[in-house]
């Protein structure tokens, strides 16, 4: 798939905004704090329906102005449909073929998109909320109907925290409910956990061998799901939900002297391991960014094998990031089969055979022009 047109008004540094794009390589060039990672944003929101870099949409909006709008003309299986969002400062809309989509999981998963960015080389060595969100993320653009259990799941965990903290303060308050609130959580929790281990599985399927390749052959990846109750991608779902209940029933007088919910998807974490090492923990630089590198690769793949067509790569400023191999690797990997947009300050540095048939476009203070 790829993205032919995108518009946009009042986005960040962009008032307004259209451009056509070359459906293999384009490159946004520009010095520091011009618009050129606003402008990979404004792709990601478009697929995504918010940004990578915030959760707060209203940052979004240009100052002083009332509504940001995103359109873009999407090609995928050789057919042509428009998608358009909206971030007001009371709410978004998001619209697919004109028609506006109740739920936001209708509308995810229409435009595939994977970014690659210098803080996604944190994926192996950053906090476990990264690495929750990455596998989320990916869950949900290939099946959408994941991110109505993750937004069921917050909800009811939101409602078990409050009770919880109400419990601390008086332990007469209402013990029934909190039996209803762990049922329900619980139910989501199951479903998570259950998408997240057959998401892993076909991870391992690309993610492997990738990394074998991009380390020569020297470096076996292998990747873990650290669970914060005991369960197994053996299990079938009936033992899981009752490891679940075990597990609550344990922990109950500790999450009531807490005040929080202590166990669940929202605590579990990626472990990745190469030759049998943890790679957060003793792995070199290098190691770690070929882990993040593999996988990042890996998505493209596996996007490809459950949609049937390759997803828009973003690659944010990263490739100077990258050492010549793992660039050439990456560049050769996705040439010819992937839409890409690479931004960069300078493109000394990336001369690469892939980018010499690329679109280049000139970023300057919100206002882009393309190279002739
Ligand atoms: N809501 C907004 N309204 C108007 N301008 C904004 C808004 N949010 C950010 N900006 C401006 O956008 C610019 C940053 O653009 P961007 O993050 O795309 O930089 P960049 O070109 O990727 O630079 P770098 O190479 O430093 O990452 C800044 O000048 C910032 O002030």
């Amino acid at each position: 798939m790829y993205i032919h047109e995108l518009s946009m008004r009042s986005y960040r540094n962009y008032d307004q905004l259209s451009l056509t794009f070359d459906d293999k390589i384009n490159v946004i060039i520009g010095e520091n704090a011009q618009g050129k990672t606003n402008l990979m944003e404004a792709i990601y929101a478009l697929a995504f329906t918010r940004s990578h870099r915030t959760p707060r949409d209203k940052e979004l909006i240009q100052w002083d102005e009332e509504y940001a709008k995103i359109k873009g003309s999407i090609f995928k299986r050789n057919r042509r449909f428009p998608l358009e969002i909206i971030f007001s400062k009371k709410g978004k809309k998001a619209k697919l073929n004109h028609i506006e989509q109740k739920r936001l999981s209708d509308y995810i998963g229409a435009l595939n998109v994977v970014m690659f960015a210098p803080e996604d080389l944190n994926l192996v060595k950053g906090s476990p909320q990264v690495r929750r969100r990455f596998i989320d993320m990916e869950i949900g653009q290939i099946q959408p109907r994941y991110i109505y259990h993750l937004g069921q799941f917050q909800k009811v965990l939101k409602q078990r925290n409050h009770l919880l903290k109400e419990l601390q303060r008086k332990p007469s308050a209402d013990r029934t409910m909190l039996q209803v609130l762990t049922d329900q959580l619980i139910e989501h929790a199951v479903t998570i956990v259950e998408r997240r281990f057959k998401f892993l599985h076909l991870l391992r399927t690309w993610a492997v061998p990738i990394h074998e390749g991009i380390s020569r052959q020297l470096e076996s990846l292998e990747i873990a799901y650290d669970a914060s109750v005991q369960v197994s991608e053996e299990m079938d779902l009936e033992t899981i939900k009752i490891n679940f209940e075990k597990k609550f029933q344990d922990i109950e007088a500790k999450e009531i002297e807490r005040g929080t919910t202590l166990a669940g998807p929202h605590r579990d974490d990626l472990v990745f391991y190469v030759n049998g090492k943890d790679v957060q923990t003793f792995g070199s630089q290098g190691q770690q960014r070929t882990t993040a590198l593999s996988l990042k690769l890996a998505e493209i793949e596996l996007i490809h094998s459950e949609v049937g067509e390759y997803p828009i790569l973003l690659l944010d400023d990263v490739l100077s990031e990258l050492d010549d191999y793992r660039q050439s690797h990456l560049l050769h990997t996705i040439q010819g089969k992937v839409q890409t947009f690479v931004s960069t300050t300078s493109i000394d540095g990336i001369e690469h055979e892939a980018l010499k048939e690329a679109e280049i476009f000139h970023v300057s203070a919100g206002t882009i022009e393309v190279q002739k």
